[in-house]
Order: structure tokens, then sequence, then C-alpha cells
């Protein structure tokens, strides 16, 4: 049981708790309230909170590439094709499946320090993420990507088939899968047909990359006559449950497209700016109706795997596009990073509120900090004032995984000592501002 906070459920606007408490039994949520209305008789064997502490939904990274953490600053200020082309795809060539493993492990450390304990993950050596996910604690969507014009094509969407088999539903329901073709740029129309039949065969939903740039818009059109957005609902891909990272350049026929097919986004505004890819219409999509969640994307082009500053750069990306400071409020930013996101992996029924039902994944922040005195308003706190520091008690499924800002499930100095090998076996030679 949590009391003696402050509860943010995440239901609605204007709905803060004062002095209240969420009760949780086998790992879901059974009461949320205030804390004298509790039922008679509930006895709790532990009891977290207190004062200064706000409880809400922990975080959801609706899309980042985990193990990117061992690329972090490696190749910065480029253009994403460069980037990938030049910096990442090369380096990506040598990763071994213990890289993976680490570099996940050090994500997940990350994300669980910073208050978020679900991600959407696309990448290789799926068998070593979803190990790592279930070592840490923390919840995960998980696609193997593929990429359609790679010699490994096929035999990546072999392994997909057997990874879902495998994981999907694992770790007490913890692990879920999705299939993970990388992009209409790399992935042609036929191949997505497969992608689709498998899907459909499997019973997932679809991880992709969609409209990330003006370049991958002007290509998709040159090669097919259509956008990317339209490629895909011509593919059937749409038909399916679909999440969408980017979507930064879309046409409004696009945007309609994908509120009638009931798609969802997954926004990144940080990495849009860093690769300056645009600005995604974020406050079209939400008028139109369309799910949107919020991610980091990988570490590689963020750097870090930080979702409330993530919130705030959303929030203050959108106004500034706008020049409207009303555009993307607060609490919509919230909810893009809580309900949102848990919408967009196909979890809205399990997590992403705290409510009587849904699984115990809850975070406490701590405000009796000096930059966020005085609490006027709880809501512009999380999302404009608050840091990953502030991140005192976290819980997935039950389990209490960070407390007193520490985390209970990984050796953090083992943890660092192995992602740090792992990248100076990758990199060679350490550059001249390497501390490697
Ligand atoms: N190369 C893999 C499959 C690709 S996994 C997903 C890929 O997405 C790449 N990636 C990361 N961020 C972005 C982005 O923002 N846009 C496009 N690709 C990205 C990432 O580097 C990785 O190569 C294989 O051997 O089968
Ligand atoms: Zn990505």
């Amino acid at each position: 049981m949590i009391r003696g906070v402050t509860v943010v459920p995440v239901t609605g606007p204007e709905a803060v708790i004062r002095d209240g408490a969420v009760a949780v039994a086998d790992g879901e949520i059974v009461y949320v309230g205030p804390a004298d209305g509790l039922p008679d008789g509930f006895t709790a064997d532990r009891v977290l909170g207190g004062p200064g502490m706000v409880a809400l939904p922990g975080l959801v990274n609706a899309h980042t590439h985990a193990a990117m953490t061992l690329f972090r600053s490696y190749a910065d200020d480029l253009p994403l094709m460069k980037w990938l082309e030049e910096a990442i795809w090369p380096l990506e060539q040598k990763l071994i499946a213990e890289d993976v493993y680490w570099g996940t492990l050090l994500a997940c450390a990350e994300m669980l320090l910073g208050g978020t304990t679900t991600f959407a993950d696309m990448y290789f050596f799926m068998d070593r993420v979803a190990a790592a996910v279930e070592k840490s604690g923390i919840r995960a969507s998980l696609s193997r990507g593929l990429i359609g014009i790679a010699p490994n094509a096929e035999k990546a969407l072999k392994e997909s088939r057997a990874f879902v088999r495998e994981w999907h539903g694992r770790a007490n329901g913890r692990i879920t899968c999705m299939l993970g073709p990388h992009a209409p740029y790399t992935c042609p129309p036929d191949y997505l047909r497969k992608v689709v039949a498998m899907a459909a065969e499997l019973g997932v939903g679809i991880h992709i990359h969609v409209a990330e740039t003006r370049q991958e818009v002007e290509g998709i059109k040159k090669q097919y006559g259509c956008s990317p957005v339209a490629l895909l609902a011509e593919t059937g891909l749409l038909d399916l449950p679909v999440l969408a990272a980017h979507c930064v350049h879309l046409s409004p026929e696009d945007i309609a497209i994908l509120a009638a097919k009931g798609a969802a986004v997954a926004h990144n505004p940080e990495s849009n700016m860093k690769l300056a890819s645009g600005i995604a219409p974020v406050t079209e999509l939400l008028t139109a109706g369309v799910t949107v969640g919020l991610g980091t994307d990988g570490a590689a082009s963020n750097n870090n795997l930080d979702m409330l500053e993530e919130m705030r750069s959303a929030a203050l990306l959108q106004k500034v596009a706008r020049e409207d400071p009303e555009a993307l409020p607060a609490y919509a930013a919230l909810e893009m990073a809580t309900i949102g996101g848990a919408r967009a992996l196909g979890l809205g029924d399990k997590i992403g509120t705290l409510q009587p039902g849904k699984r115990a994944d809850i975070i406490l922040l701590n405000l009796r900090r000096p930059h966020l005195y005085p609490p006027h308003d709880v809501v512009a706190h999380i999302v404009y004032a608050a840091q990953a520091g502030d991140v005192d008690t976290v819980i997935v499924d039950g389990n209490v995984v960070v407390e007193g800002g520490r985390l209970l499930t990984l050796d953090l100095d083992t943890v660092l000592d192995n992602a740090r090998h792992c990248a100076l076996r990758l990199v060679g030679k350490p550059k001249a501002r390497s501390l490697l």
C-alpha cells in the first residue's frame, strides 16, 4: 500500500487526490482514493509513501532501441541518413549478443531510475533484450527489427516468429511482442505484406518507423507515387494494431488515414530535434483522435532515456512550432507519456493510469526539492520542473524495483563496467574526447 501521498491517477485533467492511497494486491491495483476511504479492515504487509511524495502511473517510453545506449555520444550532430549509414549501421555490424544484453540492461537501469516502467523496443538479438527485461523487472513490448532489403531479411522474419512464440506474455505478462519492420524505405511492399500476414497469424501488432524525414517522404513518393502512410495502408499494414514511430512529415490525408485505421503514433521530440528531422503535427494528430504516445528513440539520437524531460520537450516544441503557449498543455503531455503510450503498445487496459483492475506500475516522485517548490500545480511540476533524480520509488507489476532512488534489481557498477567494456571493444580506438 502507498499512503500519505498525493495521487495523480491520470484519469482526467483535474483528478488529483490529496492525502491519497493506492492499494495493491497480487500485482494489481485494488484501491485508488482518499486514504480515509480505504475499506475497513484493510491491512498491508508493506506501506510506502510519505509527505511530499506524489504517486502517478509509471511512464511509458513508446519508442526506443535500448541497446543503443552503447552508442551514446558516439555520433552526434548529423542528419538521419548520414548518421545511420556512416556511423550507426557500420558499428551495429559488430554487435554481438553480449553487447545487446549489457546495453539493454544499462537502458533498463536508466529508465527505471527515471520513472519509466514500460518501453517499446525495436532491435536485434532480442532474446538477450528479453533476458535483460526479465532481470531488471521492467515491462516491455519487444520487436525484432526487420530490414527487408538486407541479406538476412528472410532469416530475420523467421527469427521474429520464433521470438514471438517464445516470449509473448512471458515474465508474468511483463513481456509482450510485436513485429518490427524497420521503415517503408528499408522494407519494400512485398516484404511488408509478408510481415502483415505473419503478424495476423501470430495475433500481434506492428512497430515501424514512418515518415521520419522529408527525404523519406520524397523518396517513397518518387518510387511508389504516394506517401509512406498511404503505402502502408495499401499493404494492409494499417489494418492491424500499429505503433508508428515519428510520423513527422504527414499530410492532412495521412492524418485522416491514421485516424480512420486506429493506428497509434510514437512521438519522439528530442530525437526529431537532434537529427533535425522536423516537428511532428502532434496537435493535429490529437485533434483527429489519433492515439499518441511519447518516446525517447535510442540514446544515440537523444542522448538520454529520460521521459520526464521528453514530456517537457514535447510540450515546449508544440508551443514553439505553433507560436501558441496553449498548445500541448502539461496534462496532455502527461497523458501521452502514460495512458497514450500504454494504448499505443496495446496495453491500455492493463497499465497507463492508476485505477482498480490495472497492473500496479506506479512511481513516487519526491516534491520536497527546491526546484519543485512551492507546489502550485502538481501536473505542471511533473511536466515542466521535475527531473529523473526526483524519482524515489518505482513499482512494476506490483514489485518494488527502485526505492529511495536506488535500483534493487541490478548491481549498477556491474552494468556500467560491462557496458563500458562492450563499448570499448566496439569502437576499437577511442576518439580524442572519449573517456572510455
Ligand atoms: N540491423 C538489424 C535490424 C534493425 S533493428 C532497428 C534499427 O533501427 C535503427 N534506428 C535507430 N533510430 C532510428 C531512427 O530514428 N530512424 C530509423 N532507424 C533508426 C537502429 O540503429 C537499428 O539499426 C539486423 O541486423 O537485422
Ligand atoms: Zn527509432
